[in-house]
Formats: structure tokens, C-alpha cells, sequence
């Protein structure tokens, strides 16, 4: 639909490897061999199988996006964020709600890591915004945070934008205010990702992988539609298959 090769189609997509150990996560990566999509890692499989892990998937040549939503005081994001530079990872993402002077401290840290001569890539930064599972009534009756959840959305991405960080995490229904808002360079990261017919599990703010292309995303992140599948490959295929 939008006139995307394979190739580029794979690359949108970012596959979550929301798994208990490695074990478990290389069954998966060695049923999608040579679909060149990218891999996210998040808490669950990060705390588990750890930096090791993560220099596997570099050595083997995917890009990697370590998802560990960092939020915590300044001072420790900062070398929250120069450790994770140092793994090598392609993109890393923050939490939004620690503010501005939180997501600056984040960027001193990858400065601190890539500069004098270090030879390591700058990741893309990224800051979470309000979680694709958040609804609108959870956000203004249970968080007590009033107004839509665009316009919260917005808000963490203005302020990401202003700290330097390259994009946002957000669900697809708000990818093309972010992009009106913080220009179209600013990237933007989208889970709450379901096919037509797929479950929606714990995801409220969803769109079909059509769908959020037509909005302009950068990346989909994929996870249970593709890794619960009974077979996750021809699940992926059938994705990449709508973007083309
Ligand atoms: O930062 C994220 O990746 C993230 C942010 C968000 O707002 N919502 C969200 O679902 N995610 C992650 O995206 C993935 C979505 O997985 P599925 O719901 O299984 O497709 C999970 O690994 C979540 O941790």
C-alpha cells in the first residue's frame, strides 16, 4: 500500500523478544533467519540473559533496540544511559516523565560515552510517553493526569524534542500530531500494533501495521502477534506482506 520493498518493510518492524531467558528468544530469532527486522529487548529478557545477549545479537548483525524505559534521577540515568551506549546498541529509550532536565542527562550520558575517540555509534534516544496500554479514563480517573491523551503525548514529546532526544514512544493514533508538532525528522516508535483479528491482550491505543504506516510511523514494535503465533515466521510475513 505504501510502495515499500521487503527489505524496507522488515526494517520497520521491531520485534519484541518478551521472553524469560535466551534460550527461548533464539528458538524465535531462529525461526525469523534472514528477515532483516530489528530486535527489541526489554526488561524481562534483559534482566534475565543480559549484556551478553545483546553483543550476541550485534555479532550476528541485528540492529537492537534495548528497551529499559529508564527513569530515575538525573544523575543516574546519566550513567544509566553512558552504560548502555556502551553496549552497542542501535536505540535505548527513557522515560518521558522524569522531565527535561532527566532526558538531558541521558544524552550528556551517551555524549560521555561516544566522545574522545571511544569509536562507538550514538544510539537513537527515544523517550516513552503515555504506555499504548494506557486509556483514556486510566489516565484521567485512576493516574489523575486531566486532559486528552494526545495532548499528554504532545507534551512528553515536546519536551524530549527541547532535551535532544530523537523521538518518541507512542501508539500509532498519535504519530501524526507528534509529527505536526516536532517535525517529521522526529521519530516516532509505535507498539499497540494489532493485525486485523488479533488479539488485543493488554494494548488499549491500537492500530493495524497498515494502518500505522499510513500515519507516517517510523517503526512498529511487534511483539505477541508475531512471537505467540503458531508460526511466527509466516506471522511476519504476513505483516511485512500488508506494508508492501
Ligand atoms: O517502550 C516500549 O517498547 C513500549 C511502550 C509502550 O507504550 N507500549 C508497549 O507495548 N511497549 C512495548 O512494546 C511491546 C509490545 O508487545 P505486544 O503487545 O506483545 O505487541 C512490549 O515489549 C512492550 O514492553
Amino acid at each position: 500500500m505504501a510502495g515499500l520493498t521487503r527489505e524496507e518493510a522488515a526494517g520497520r518492524i521491531m520485534v519484541a523478544l518478551d521472553y524469560p531467558e535466551a534460550g527461548a528468544a533464539e528458538t524465535l530469532l531462529r525461526n525469523l533467519e534472514g528477515i532483516p527486522c530489528y530486535i527489541k529487548v526489554g526488561m524481562q529478557l534483559f534482566y534475565s540473559a543480559g549484556p551478553g545477549f545483546i553483543s550476541g545479537l550485534k555479532d550476528r548483525g541485528y540492529r537492537v533496540f534495548l528497551d529499559l524505559k529508564m527513569h530515575d534521577i538525573p544523575n543516574t540515568v546519566k550513567g544509566g544511559a553512558s552504560s548502555i551506549t556502551r553496549l552497542g546498541v542501535d536505540m535505548f529509550n527513557v522515560h518521558g516523565a522524569g522531565g527535561q532536565g532527566m532526558m538531558e542527562a541521558a544524552m550528556e550520558g551517551v555524549e560521555a560515552a561516544t566522545s574522545g575517540g571511544s569509536g562507538l555509534q550514538r544510539p537513537i534516544v527515544i523517550a516513552v510517553t503515555q504506555l499504548t496500554s494506557t486509556s483514556q479514563a486510566v489516565l484521567n480517573d485512576e493516574i489523575g493526569i486531566a486532559g486528552s491523551v494526545e495532548d499528554a503525548v504532545i507534551r512528553y514529546a515536546k519536551l524530549a524534542q527541547a532535551a535532544g532526544l530523537n523521538g518518541v514512544v507512542a501508539s500509532p493514533q498519535e504519530v501524526k500530531t507528534i509529527k505536526a508538532e516536532c517535525g517529521a525528522e522526529f521519530k516516532t516508535v509505535t507498539p499497540g500494533i494489532r493485525p486485523a483479528g488479533a488479539a488485543l491482550n493488554d494494548q488499549t491505543r491500537i492500530m493495524t501495521p497498515g494502518e500505522a504506516l499510513a500515519q507516517g510511523t517510523d517503526f512498529m514494535v511487534i511483539g505477541r502477534p508475531i512471537t505467540g503465533a503458531a508460526d511466527p515466521r509466516a506471522a511476519i510475513e504476513s505483516i511485512i506482506e500488508e506494508l508492501v
